[in-house]
């Protein structure tokens, strides 16, 4: 649906150049909720400008649905920002204009009939949850309220493709959950692909199927949610993991696990259906071992249970290498080393 072929940008002023977006290769399919994430800086805005050509490719090929979008005259140019909605962080909204008027002003620009444009508006207010809020000012709204008016006048011209840029930036917890169950009915009730930047790894737990993790411009990395969450490949991606999951101890409190004569520490990561099966107790109730659990989190991503587990072994020392053999039959286990937590 949309393709990213080697594509670079690069911007220069005077003598200097900034490579803001290096050589990425990115295919999002039609019907995904696709995000990027990365720190500031790292090229998202800008390779999300290259699709809705608010920026064009130094190099490579930006396509959607199979046409390079940079060789499309004027006309061609206008009539695909009709099919691509956008959301943005601060909302863009008019404040001079009334809900209904934020709405209809994408269908006034393309010429549909009054009657028709009164229609859609009331479909799409009903849809973001604001028919009561038709006559109102943006200024009388709430933060949320606003991104529902955005996500209205995103979706007025009924496109294909919704790009969000930092949408729920500027919410509070609450609110940033509540947009993104409704970016999760735009997807599934009207089968649009979105395509979402963020700096926050808990947007790409909640609403996406599959992640790029940008850095320097480039992709670094590239997976479904699940796989990156339970099998982050590069430190980068690693510490967008860690800022939404506590699974690890700190160092201090493991150094006074062992002070008190903790040992055999190992980490077990249980994926998919095998988290719901009571494999630890089976196992080391086989080889009459006992299990202390001493720190971990079981959570959900992309309907699908992860749990990472601390766990120390209590028993004979000649069964412990038993129970070891067994459970790494099933589940991943890794011997804890102190001073990594
Ligand atoms: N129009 C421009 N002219 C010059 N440099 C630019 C321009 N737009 C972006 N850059 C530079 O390109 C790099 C990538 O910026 P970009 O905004 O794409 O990153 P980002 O990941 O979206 O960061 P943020 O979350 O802070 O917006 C930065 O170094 C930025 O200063």
């Amino acid at each position: 649906m949309i393709e990213f072929q080697n594509v670079a940008k690069t911007f220069k002023f005077g003598d200097r150049e900034v490579n803001a977006v290096k050589d990425v290769s990115l295919s999002i399919q039609q019907g995904e909720i696709f995000g990027i994430i990365g720190f500031s800086g790292a090229g998202k805005s800008t390779l999300l400008r290259l699709v809705n050509l608010l920026e064009s490719p130094t190099h490579g090929t930006v396509q959607v649905q199979g046409v390079d979008i940079n060789s499309l005259t004027p006309k061609e140019v206008r009539k695909l920002r009709r099919r691509i909605g956008m959301i943005f962080q601060n909302f863009n909204l008019f404040s001079s204009r009334t809900v209904a008027g934020n709405v209809a002003y994408p269908l006034k620009l393309a010429g549909v009939p009054k009657k028709e444009i009164n229609e859609r508006v009331a479909e799409l207010l009903s849809f973001v949850g604001l028919t009561e809020k038709a006559n109102d000012y943006p200024e009388q709204l709430s933060g949320g309220q606003k991104q529902r008016v955005g996500i209205a006048r995103a979706l007025a011209t009924s496109p294909d493709i919704l790009i969000c840029d930092e949408a729920t930036s500027a919410l509070d917890p609450d609110t940033t959950g509540e947009i993104l169950r409704l970016l999760k009915k735009v997807n599934k009730d009207l089968g649009i692909t979105i395509l979402l930047i963020t700096h926050e790894m808990n947007v790409i737990q909640q609403i996406c199927d599959r992640v790029a993790v940008m850095e320097n411009g480039a992709v670094i990395e590239s997976n479904s949610v699940f796989d990156i969450f339970t099998n982050p490949q590069h430190l980068t991606t690693q510490r967008f993991i860690q800022s939404v999951q506590q699974d690890r101890p700190s160092a201090s409190l493991l150094e006074e696990w062992r002070k008190k004569g903790g040992k055999n520490l190992y980490r077990v990561i249980f994926k998919g259906d095998i988290a719901s099966d009571p494999i630890l107790s089976r196992v080391t109730r086989k080889f009459d071992v006992d299990v202390n659990i001493v720190y971990g989190s079981v959570r959900e991503i992309q309907e699908k249970f992860y749990g990472n587990l601390l766990v120390s072994f209590e028993g004979h020392s000649d069964k412990i290498p038993s129970v070891l053999t067994e459970l790494q039959d099933i589940v991943t286990v890794e011997e804890v080393k102190f001073n990594e937590g």
